[in-house]
């Protein structure tokens, strides 16, 4: 702990936020990022703050879900990719070649675009995770599936059809069962790529007061092309800009006061 506290003041003088007194559960510093020869991420150093949600915005390519593959090291799996710098997890550097990056993703968790619901029952969805972490009794199973999914405000939808196809629930459902499936594995961090762009205005909504419910038990980290969504649902927000962070504040200064012109220009819709 005694490493996060240190790095959490060292990156409160490097942003200039003495103001800022959070506890950090997750941390860039220095973060690179490259596909074969080309440099996505540029030396980015961000604070997560702990039970907070923070957003990641910017244009088209700028690079905001390469980084937030990158803090569950998802970056891994592509070939070519190569992320250097720092990201600190409980005093760790989880980049480090030698981290368990099963237990990474255990703990930082992360919902993408699209619903991926396995072919599987809504049950099976949800237990897969913690049967593969050696969970087998079927009483302990039965109370992950029905927390996660009271936790991800689906339950009362699914209740009565637990053993039914995860594939039959509406994009806005199998949207929450990705969540609930994170959720079993008791996560720390939460990552979602622009959860509620195939999301028709009603199942948004609710994602929307989902992400506020969650942040009473977890971090999250949330990339949307959304500035109304931003706005709504993030306390911090950080502008990429060309793989560059261009400005990070508390979203409200950010939207009402940004210090810098091209977040002024992108937050007022000026951009490009
Ligand atoms: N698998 C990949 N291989 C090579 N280049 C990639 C790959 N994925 C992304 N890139 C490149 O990295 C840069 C950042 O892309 P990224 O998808 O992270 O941006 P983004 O801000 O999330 O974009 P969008 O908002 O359109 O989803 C782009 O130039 C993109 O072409």
């Amino acid at each position: 702990m005694a490493t996060i506290e240190k790095t959490e003041t060292s990156v409160r003088d490097r942003l200039g936020q003495s103001s800022i007194l959070e506890e950090a559960a997750l941390e860039t510093k220095n973060l690179n990022v490259y596909y074969g020869d080309s440099q996505a991420i540029k030396n980015i150093s961000l604070p997560f703050y702990k039970n907070r949600v923070t957003a990641l915005i910017g244009p088209s390519g700028c690079g905001k879900s390469t980084y937030l593959r990158s803090l569950n090291r998802m970056n891994d799996t592509i070939d070519g990719c190569k992320v250097k710098g720092e990201i600190l997890y409980k005093g760790y550097d989880i980049n480090h070649p030698k981290t368990n990056v099963y237990d990474v993703r255990k703990n930082i968790g992360m919902v993408f675009q699209r619903a991926n619901p396995f072919p599987k029952s809504i049950f099976d969805n949800v237990a897969y995770g913690p049967k593969l972490h050696g969970i087998k009794k079927k009483g302990e199973l039965l109370e992950i599936v029905e927390t996660s999914l009271k936790k991800a405000a689906l339950w009362d939808e699914v209740k009565d059809r637990l053993h039914h196809s995860a594939l039959a629930l509406s994009g806005g459902q199998q949207q929450r069962l990705c969540i609930a499936r994170a959720l079993a594995l008791s996560p720390d961090v939460l990552l979602l790529d622009e959860p509620t762009s195939a999301l028709d205005p009603i199942s948004t909504r609710k994602m929307e007061e989902l992400v506020g419910e969650l942040k009473e038990d977890y971090t999250l980290i949330i990339v949307t092309h959304n500035m109304q969504q931003a706005a709504r649902i993030s306390d911090y927000t950080a502008f990429f800009y060309m793989g560059e962070l261009i400005e990070f504040g508390e979203t409200i200064q950010l939207f009402t006061s940004p210090k810098d012109k091209k977040t002024k220009d992108y937050v007022s819709g000026n951009f490009g």
